[in-house]
């Protein structure tokens, strides 16, 4: 019998297990070790250098965020969905899942640590998921500019300074109602991106929710002529 959500079934089940398991045993002491350093105590820090001192750290969304983002796919019914920032894909596998559900699609999911896009590939493979991916290896700003639209969602998890420009660059080929998760909002640095999305005149209608770090999620209305 077909499990009622892909999210259910086994391969998805175990390898979710499995990765949230390892991340919970790891992150904390990868954490820990950099609290003294530069880079996360506000010194400016290039992406790629942050992602090599990350390269072992999962940083994954919590669970309850990985369901929001299942529900808001499916709620979408996504074809196209968009992932700055992939790590070794536990968010991604919620998305994916949701696809599957949805009857196919793909998620475009970029990632800046080669290390961690294989990984993310072996894993995404594991949850029988793979054929739902494309992992687009380097620098988002890069790696999603000749994306083809429309973009039914985007879920944004990837250094935090980023999160505006890519938006502002994925705008122009998201289709009305799109919607947009930005995980971490409790992170001043994003006090920016919040101001963005919470202007109406920048065509979003968009809440913040209490879910783990907190979570926006916004809807693409448009910029047009609101009166
Ligand atoms: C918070 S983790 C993502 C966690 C993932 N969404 C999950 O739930 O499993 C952020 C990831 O974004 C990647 N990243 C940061 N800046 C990036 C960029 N400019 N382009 C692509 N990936 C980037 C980092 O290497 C890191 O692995």
């Amino acid at each position: 019998m077909r499990a009622t959500s892909t999210l259910q079934s086994p391969a998805v089940k175990n390898t979710l297990d499995r990765l949230f398991q390892d991340a919970a045993a790891g992150d904390p002491a990868i954490i820990a070790s950099l609290r003294d350093h530069p880079a996360r105590n506000g010194a400016p820090t290039e992406a790629a250098a942050m992602s090599e001192l990350m390269r072992n750290a999962y940083l994954p969304v919590p669970r309850e965020v990985g369901q929001l983002l299942y529900i808001l796919a499916s709620g979408v019914r996504a074809r196209t969905i968009v992932e700055f920032g992939t790590s070794f894909a536990i968010s991604t596998t919620f998305l994916a899942a949701a696809l599957r559900d949805n009857g196919g699609g793909k998620v475009i999911a970029t990632e800046l640590h080669p290390e961690k896009v294989k990984r993310a590939r072996q894993n995404l493979a594991d949850a029988g998921l793979a054929d739902l991916v494309e992992i687009r290896e380097g620098d988002a700003r890069e790696t999603l500019r000749d994306l083809e639209g429309p973009i039914d969602m985007v879920l944004l998890d990837g250094w935090k300074d980023l999160y505006l420009p890519v938006l502002q660059m994925l705008e122009p080929r998201l289709r009305p109602g799109a919607l947009i998760a930005a995980d971490n909002m409790s992170n001043k640095d994003l006090r920016p991106y919040a101001d963005y999305l919470n202007d109406p005149q920048n065509g979003y209608v968009s809440v913040l929710l209490p879910l783990g770090d907190k979570v926006e999620v916004s809807c693409w209305v448009g910029r047009g002529d609101a009166g």
